[in-house]
């Protein structure tokens, strides 16, 4: 079982319009709400790939609802702790560009982190806990990693989607999987942007040599790196339409990280993590299995 953790889940708010007036009445042309959060985004792309998976996190008030009799709709299994604070409403304004309006989230009680918690006494081993998305003002910032120890204590892998120091801080406990982009792994080593392939390689490979277990590096419409300690493959993204940004980098998690549980291949698992990031690159919403599997079809892998 792969559990997805969302501690700050949000309704996005997804609205079009051609060009943003700031200071006027903007008419929208369209407004859709969809269930939202970077560790919902990675189990909805896990159920598309026939993938068992449960979102766990904090939940509260109508938007909370809302977020739950979608993933029901969806025949996704949820276990959120309910909390008494409101669930947030992030807004995704799409015009001539793409801007995000990211809300700071509920108080959490110290009651509802103790449900929360003992949920982990579930876990078993060869379970994948993925913690993805911003911690809720009032959680300390070592919220995710303190959960560390209660997923190893089951045997379970994990992966936590995050960046800087707080990366760096989690490899010594083996994540299953990193995956910073270009700008965000030369940030993580005070170095300017790579010049070419094999400086990213070279720095991507110190986060294996730091613990990471596998180790991608996303580069947006430059495809992506694998890197192990001796080889590293570079992917290809197709050439498409690019309708959407919001949920890429969850998806390409979700495609590496199930794909990975599955087969236990990981070059299976990173060609299925690029056709997720940019099926749902190409897709209004999250990617469907059918846009997935369409783009894999075109992906090509060389070691460099
Ligand atoms: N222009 C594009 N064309 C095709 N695929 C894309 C494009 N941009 C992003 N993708 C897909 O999305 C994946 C993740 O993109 P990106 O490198 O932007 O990661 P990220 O910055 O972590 O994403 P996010 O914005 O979701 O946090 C890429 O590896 C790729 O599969
Ligand atoms: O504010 P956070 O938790 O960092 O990010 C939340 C969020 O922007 O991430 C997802 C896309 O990755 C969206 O569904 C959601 O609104």
């Amino acid at each position: 079982m792969i559990y997805s953790i969302t501690l700050n889940p949000a309704i996005d708010y997804v609205i079009g319009l051609p060009k943003l007036e700031l200071g006027l009445v903007n008419r929208l042309d369209t407004a859709i709400k969809l269930p939202g959060g970077k560790g919902i985004n990675v189990s909805r792309i896990l159920k598309e790939l026939d993938i068992d998976t449960t979102a766990w996190g904090f939940t509260g008030g109508m938007p909370g609802r809302f977020i739950e009799e979608q993933l029901q709709a969806l025949s996704l299994r949820t276990d959120f702790t309910r909390i008494n604070g409101d669930t947030r409403i992030n807004v995704k304004l799409k015009a001539d560009q793409e801007t995000e309006l990211n809300a700071p989230g509920p108080q959490i009680t110290d009651d509802e982190v103790a449900a929360f918690r003992a949920r982990f006494n579930q876990l078993q081993q060869g379970d994948v806990v993925i913690m993805a998305g911003s911690i809720p003002a009032g959680l300390p910032e070592s919220f995710y990693r303190d959960l560390i120890p209660l997923i190893h204590e089951h045997g379970a892998d994990f992966v936590i989607d995050t960046t800087g120091q707080a990366l760096l801080d989690t490899l010594p406990s083996k994540p299953l999987v990193v995956k910073p982009n270009h700008h965000e792994l030369a940030e993580l080593f005070g170095d300017a942007e790579y010049p070419d392939l094999q400086a990213t390689v070279a720095a991507g490979r110190k986060l294996l040599g730091l613990g990471a277990k596998h180790v991608l590096v996303s580069m947006a419409g430059a495809g992506a790196l694998m890197i192990t300690a001796d080889k590293a493959w570079h992917g290809t993204v197709p050439k498409g339409d690019v309708k959407n940004s919001v949920g890429a980098g969850d998806s390409m998690l979700a495609g590496f990280t199930g794909t990975f549980a599955r087969t236990h291949d990981p070059l299976l698992a990173f060609k299925k993590a690029i056709a997720c990031g940019s099926a749902t690159a190409f897709s209004t919403d999250l990617a469907d299995r059918a846009k997935i599997d369409e783009v894999e079809a075109t992906i090509s892998i060389e070691e460099i």
